[in-house]
């Protein structure tokens, strides 16, 4: 079996994976709040494990791998939107146009993934599914010690946990100093944090032997990965913004509720998709969504090589470039593939089993089209997930724009040669068109062209 070695921040090494039970392998990752469209950031986590899923289903078998991620679907964001509704004159209860939001967004949240080649997880919880859960945790916290009750609030108490921090590496006089707590003179310590909040009468809520109200964001995942994986499963993700604090109160809250279990035994982050410099995120708006980019025409499958493209411990930035050059490839790999019947190759293999490698998976694709390798390299591109059971539709001879303009250009100058009696120059074109792959038509009604299976787009832009 192929080693897998995994970059764990909690160890900040790279180790050796062991599943915890040979042939059961468990995977939760944080999944988003469903207030509003992806954007492209959201994204990468997604394909980042996405491509974690598809390793260990290759290396352990597709039925040892269960992969758990979330739908936070308690939130201001969506309520506020259900209250603009109602207050336009929407039908249905407060309750209904918020549930009506949430799925509307969940909707979105699929489409949108599903574009990008992202295979759906084995479980996608919804938080209002598990309030149960969470409200039996919270008890169990106070009971422990570990959480206590103040002005409806139930508060973690950080002081409890002589662990906390040690995820980041912090410790809770450096969080104090460095973070923008909540000051709330509730609160022993400023970092101890909300695990129940009491509700408006107006907003959803639900009963809980503190009264009506909602859990916090953090006891969400605590709760729902115990729920769905047990006390120890083997690999947590998310994005490295969430390490701390949510990861961290993830892990306080985990194991003082369940301290004969061990939680998680590797945490992987994702680097963050920049803009300028900066993350980008909706507070600062700076953001455009995974549709915004797949209504310009970007295909999911272009999206997905960029991001395969840099490792993903590293910062990126999106730019046309990239996407006009994993188009490109794309284009030349599914050709070469078509029809082809797909063996995965090891060597594509290696490089994602040294934490996640795409970057390095890639080169060997590019090694394994230049030697005609094309059952490989169909295998790869599945792996990677780039490659479904057929090749996509606007692969092949279809045409983006660039090429239909260009190809355009140059028959008006053929046409302009011709009128000039430049002959020379109108052959160069008519032979440059033949050799590229563009096979043109002359009819009465002016130039007609399509693209020849063995379309070459280098060869049509040294034409210019
Ligand atoms: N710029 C980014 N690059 C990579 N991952 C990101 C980026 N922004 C958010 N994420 C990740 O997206 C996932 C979903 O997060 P969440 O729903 O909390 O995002 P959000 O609150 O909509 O985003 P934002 O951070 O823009 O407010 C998390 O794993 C988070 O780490
Ligand atoms: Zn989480």
């Amino acid at each position: 079996m192929t080693e897998i070695r995994l970059y764990n921040t909690a160890a900040r090494e790279k180790q050796v994976f062991h599943p915890l039970t040979p042939g059961d392998v468990r995977i939760y990752v944080c999944g988003p709040t469903v207030y509003d469209r992806a954007h492209l950031g959201n994204a990468r986590p997604v394909i980042v494990f996405d491509l974690l899923y598809r390793l260990l289903r290759h290396v352990h078998g597709a039925e040892a791998v269960t992969y758990a991620r979330n739908f936070t679907d308690v939130d201001d964001r969506i309520n506020e939107t259900a209250q603009k509704r109602r207050a336009a004159g929407a039908p249905g209860t407060l309750e209904d146009l918020i549930r009506d939001r949430s799925d509307e967004t969940i909707g979105w949240y699929h489409d949108d993934m599903d574009a990008l080649g992202a295979l759906r997880p084995d479980h996608e919880p919804r938080a209002t599914e598990y309030i149960g859960a969470m409200v039996a945790m919270i008890a169990d916290l106070v009971d422990r010690g570990h959480a206590y009750v103040a002005e409806g609030h139930v508060l973690f108490a950080v002081e409890s946990y002589k662990d906390y921090g040690r995820l980041s590496g912090r410790t809770v006089e450096d969080m104090i100093a460095g973070a923008r707590v909540e000051v709330a003179p509730y609160k022993r310590n400023p970092m101890d944090f909300v695990l129940w909040k009491p509700s408006d009468d107006e907003l959803p809520g639900w009963d809980s032997p503190w009264g009506r109200g909602r859990p916090g964001w953090h006891i969400e995942c605590s709760a729902m990965s115990a729920e769905l994986l047990g006390q120890s499963f083997d690999i947590h993700g998310g994005g490295i913004d969430l390490a701390f604090p949510h990861h961290e109160n993830e892990i306080a809250q985990s194991c003082c509720a369940h301290p004969e279990g061990h939680f998680a035994q590797i945490w992987m982050h994702n680097e963050m998709l920049m803009v300028e410099g900066r993350k980008m995120s909706k507070s600062l708006g700076n953001f455009f969504t995974v549709r915004d980019l797949l209504d310009q025409g970007i295909r999911g499958e272009v999206i997905r090589y960029v991001f395969l493209s840099t490792h993903y411990r590293k910062p990126m930035d999106w730019t046309a470039e990239k996407a006009a050059e994993a188009e490109a490839v794309l284009r030349k790999w599914y050709e070469a593939v078509d029809g082809v019947a797909a063996e995965i190759p090891q060597e594509v293999v290696v490089p994602l089993a040294d934490d996640l490698n795409g970057h390095g998976a890639l080169t060997a694709m590019h090694a394994l089209y230049r030697d005609g390798r094309f059952a490989h390299l169909a295998g790869a591109m599945q792996l990677l997930g780039l490659l479904g059971a057929a090749v996509p539709d606007w692969a092949g001879t279809q045409v983006d724009l660039a090429v239909s303009d260009l190809i355009e250009t140059l028959l008006a100058e053929r046409a302009e040669a011709r009128k000039a009696r430049d002959f020379a120059r109108a052959d160069a074109l008519r032979d440059g068109f033949a050799a590229a792959g563009v096979v043109v038509k002359d009819t009465a009604g002016g130039a007609e062209w399509e693209l020849a299976p063995g379309f070459d787009r280098a060869a049509l832009e040294a034409l210019r």
